[in-house]
Order: structure tokens, then sequence, then C-alpha cells
């Protein structure tokens, strides 16, 4: 690094985020501004969500992938609010730092602005969460357009949305080819419905970068290369504890399943053996 420049205090030459007491939606604003990435994890209980916050993560999104990663579903769809309430209170009440995310899951926001104002006022009421998340360009801009007037910041979430992969037809990448100009219409409308950021899921990188320069709020990319503002990803896969199919684009930052795996292996091979517990475990 040249020292030739110092760097003043208000631009540290990683992200002004770092320093932050409570990261707010204006922090995703000005890291995009200065070209500063910023990271997202899910959580669905406290433990990981001071782990996570502890660690700098910038926010914490409690997904409805909650639905494959804590209730045991094959998909999301089976999610519900009261599903996801307790788990993102946790989530809110453990955090110091990071931008809490709540998910608003299939059915709870489909049939209109005002369903959708309901459910995410119960989150914002009953949970702490600081934002909310929905699925849905164009066909979700209303609903976004009424959360955001009663002054409810919303992430937004284009390109593959677990919530419709049955009418999407399976997990697939969008806006390639032709669809790119249909994926950049519904970036440009949620940020006129007002979203503070937009979730691009399995985009082809080459979009995501187009998207990102056309847009003025912050883009996250789960699965969107890295051209954008910020990167997400499900911490379960991020952390190799996903038993099912791992996206090609999730890098595994730790291999929990071997090392859990082999503690329960240990355990009971020690109580087998008569080796756990012993005089320094009893009392
Ligand atoms: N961010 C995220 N979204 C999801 O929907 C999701 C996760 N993570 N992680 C856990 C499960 C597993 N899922 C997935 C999603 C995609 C592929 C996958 O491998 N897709 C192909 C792309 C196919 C194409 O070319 O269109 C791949 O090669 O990555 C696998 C599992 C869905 N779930
Ligand atoms: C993958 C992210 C964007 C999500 O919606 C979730 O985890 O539920
Ligand atoms: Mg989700």
């Amino acid at each position: 690094m040249s020292e030739q420049s110092p760097v003043p205090s208000v631009h540290p030459t990683t992200s002004s985020m770092q320093a932050l007491k409570r990261v707010r939606t204006r922090h995703f604003q000005a890291a995009k501004e200065e070209g500063a990435p910023f990271t997202g994890l899910t959580s669905y209980d406290m433990l990981t969500a001071q782990i996570f916050d502890e660690a700098g993560i910038d926010f914490l999104l409690v997904g409805d992938s909650a639905g494959n990663n804590v209730l045991g579903y094959d998909t999301t769809l089976p999610v519900t609010i009261d599903d996801l309430i307790p788990l993102t209170r946790a989530v809110a009440k453990a955090v110091k730092r990071a931008f809490v995310v709540a998910d608003m899951p299939f059915g709870s926001y489909e049939t209109g602005p005002l369903e959708a104002l309901h459910t995410a006022v119960r989150f914002m009421k009953e949970t702490g969460a600081h934002a909310v998340k929905l699925e849905g360009g164009r066909r979700s801009a209303e609903q976004i357009r009424r959360i955001v007037d009663a002054g409810i910041p919303v992430m937004a979430h284009i390109g593959f949305t677990p919530q419709s992969e049955h009418g999407l037809g399976g997990h697939l990448v969008q806006g390639r080819g032709e669809a790119a100009d249909e994926l950049l219409a519904d970036a440009h409308a949620v940020e006129e419905a007002g979203a503070f950021a937009v979730v691009l899921e399995m985009v082809p990188a080459e979009v995501a970068k187009r998207v990102t320069a056309e847009l003025r709020i912050p883009t996250i990319s789960v699965g969107a290369g890295p051209h954008t503002d910020g990167q997400l990803l499900v911490w379960t896969d991020w952390a190799g504890l996903t038993t099912g199919r791992v996206p090609r684009f999730v890098k595994q930052y730790a291999d929990l399943k071997t090392i859990l795996g082999d503690a329960a292996r240990a355990y009971k091979a020690d109580v087998q053996a008569g080796a756990f517990p012993t005089d320094e475990h009893s009392f």
C-alpha cells in the first residue's frame, strides 16, 4: 500500500461501514458510492447471529430459507409468518451492529399492497428487524411502494426467486440473453418503488454488472457474480453444513458437517468406552 496519500478518516481504505456502531440503510448507499463491497449472511438463531455480528458481517437476513435449513421442508413454499417471527426476533435481539432483514414468506404479500403492508408491520412490530424483504420485480412494485410509504425499508429480490421455483421451472439462472432486458426492467421498477437495495439471485455476472451500473440503489449478489455492491450467502451453504445440493455459486468457508459429525462420533465412542463423563465432569 502506498503511503503517499494519507486517507482522511471519513474515508477509510476498506469501508467506512466497519467503524459503525449500527448499520443503517444509508450506509449501504454510502458503501455503493465508495465502491467498498458489503457482506450479508442468512441467520436463523441467536448464536449464529452473535457470531456473524461480532465478525463484522454487515447485514443478516432471516431468510425463508429457514424452510430448508431449520424446518425440514424441501422448498420455502410452506414457510409461514408465524414460523419466521420467533427466528427473526432471536436474530434481531442478538445483534449489536448488523442490519437485520426479515424475509416475507410465500403467501404473505401477493394479494396486494395492503396484505404486504400488514405483513411488514407484523415483522417490524413483533421482531425488532430493521427492514423486510420480498420477492419480485414489476409484479411486486406496488407492494414495495406501500410498505416504504409506511416508513419501513424494503430490500427487493429479483432474478431467481425461490418462492416461484415451480413457475420458473427449477433452480435456473435468470436474465440470460434476451431476458436481460426483463431483469433490467424489474431492477428499475423496484428502485422506483422505493426499495433501498436489491438482491440479484442467479443472474449472469455481466447482467448484474449492468444492473449495478444503472441503479442508484445498491445491488446484492447471491450467485450474481462479483460486480455488485454487496454479497450474500445462505450461512448453512457457506459453512458446509448443508446436506442437500449446494449451488455452484457458493464458496464453502468451513466444513461444519465434518466437524460436527466427527464430534458426534467421538462423543459416542467416549461414552461407549467409559471415557466420558469422568470425575472432572461429575459432581
Ligand atoms: N441463495 C440460495 N437460493 C436457493 O434457492 C438455495 C440456496 N441458496 N441454497 C440451498 C438450496 C439449494 N438450491 C440450489 C439452487 C441452485 C442450484 C444449482 O446448482 N443450479 C445450477 C444452475 C442451473 C442453470 O444453469 O440455470 C448451477 O450450476 O449452479 C442448486 C441448488 C436452492 N436453495
Ligand atoms: C437466498 C436469500 C436471498 C433468501 O431469500 C433466503 O435465504 O431466504
Ligand atoms: Mg428468501
